[in-house]
């Protein structure tokens, strides 16, 4: 679904490559976790991924298709969902008013339909009150639930995540990896998420570690059933 095809990035005030030469591919219906140390440049390979910044040389390519400086803008609104750590909410708006306009920006297919988008919800645990609530009354791991269900009602086939868990208990986490779980294997979605918890990687389909520029994937074995 997604490749990176020699793929070299030197932030441009930089004296150095963050990383030189990479092939990857990323397919449908699996959660990959990309991990590594603080500075490895887990953020930076995000935002290529995205499409939010662009590759010093190599190419990437979505369904086959180069995204080049003419389809960018289309691919980064239509292809890709982002997750923020910070969830990116509005906050002077209801948690229905958040998931409805992102859904009206990308023209998702269901953008009318408030029952869907309850329905959704109910599975996360918010019901139809919290739902008309503005979204400052919500918990961080709420916020967090409410943006991934966003992702869910938005029709992107890609999803990516920058540390999503990155500031929830135990509880939380594990509710949110099921939710990026879902979205991979029951919605066949390719999902990415950046994390430096060991524990949320073994729970992925597939690591990839990110060391002094070089990419290296394993696949966890226990958890390639679906
Ligand atoms: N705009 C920038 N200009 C120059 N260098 C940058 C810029 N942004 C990040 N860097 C550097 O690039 C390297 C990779 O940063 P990045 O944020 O991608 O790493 P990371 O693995 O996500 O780190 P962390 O886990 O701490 O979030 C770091 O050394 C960082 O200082």
């Amino acid at each position: 679904m997604l490749k990176v095809e020699d793929l070299t990035y030197q932030y441009p005030k930089s004296d150095k490559k963050l990383f030189e030469h990479v092939n990857l591919e990323f397919d449908a219906g699996e959660l990959y976790a990309i991990v590594g140390r603080s500075g490895a440049g887990k953020t930076t390979f995000l935002s290529l991924l995205a499409g939010l910044d662009v590759p010093t040389s190599g190419k990437l390519k979505y369904q086959e298709q180069m995204v080049t400086a003419s389809t960018l803008s289309e691919y980064r609104r239509k292809d890709v969902s982002m997750v923020f750590q910070a969830y990116n909410l509005f906050d002077y708006m209801t948690v229905m008013e958040n998931i409805l306009t992102a859904m009206e920006l990308t023209g998702s297919k269901n953008r009318h339909d408030r029952q869907y988008v309850l329905q959704l919800l109910a599975k996360i645990g918010i019901d139809r009150q919290l739902a008309d609530k503005k979204v400052v009354f919500l918990s961080g791991g709420q916020q967090q639930r409410v943006a991934i269900v966003r992702t869910m009602c938005c029709d992107a086939q890609l999803v990516l995540a920058d540390e999503p868990t990155g500031n929830l208990d135990e509880d939380n986490t594990t509710e949110v990896i099921n939710l990026f779980k879902k979205l991979a294997h029951e919605e066949n979605r390719c999902v990415i998420i950046v994390t430096h918890e060991a524990e949320v990687a073994r729970n992925c389909d597939v690591q990839i570690e990110l060391h002094q520029g070089h990419f290296s994937v394993q696949r966890n074995l226990c958890r390639s059933s679906k």
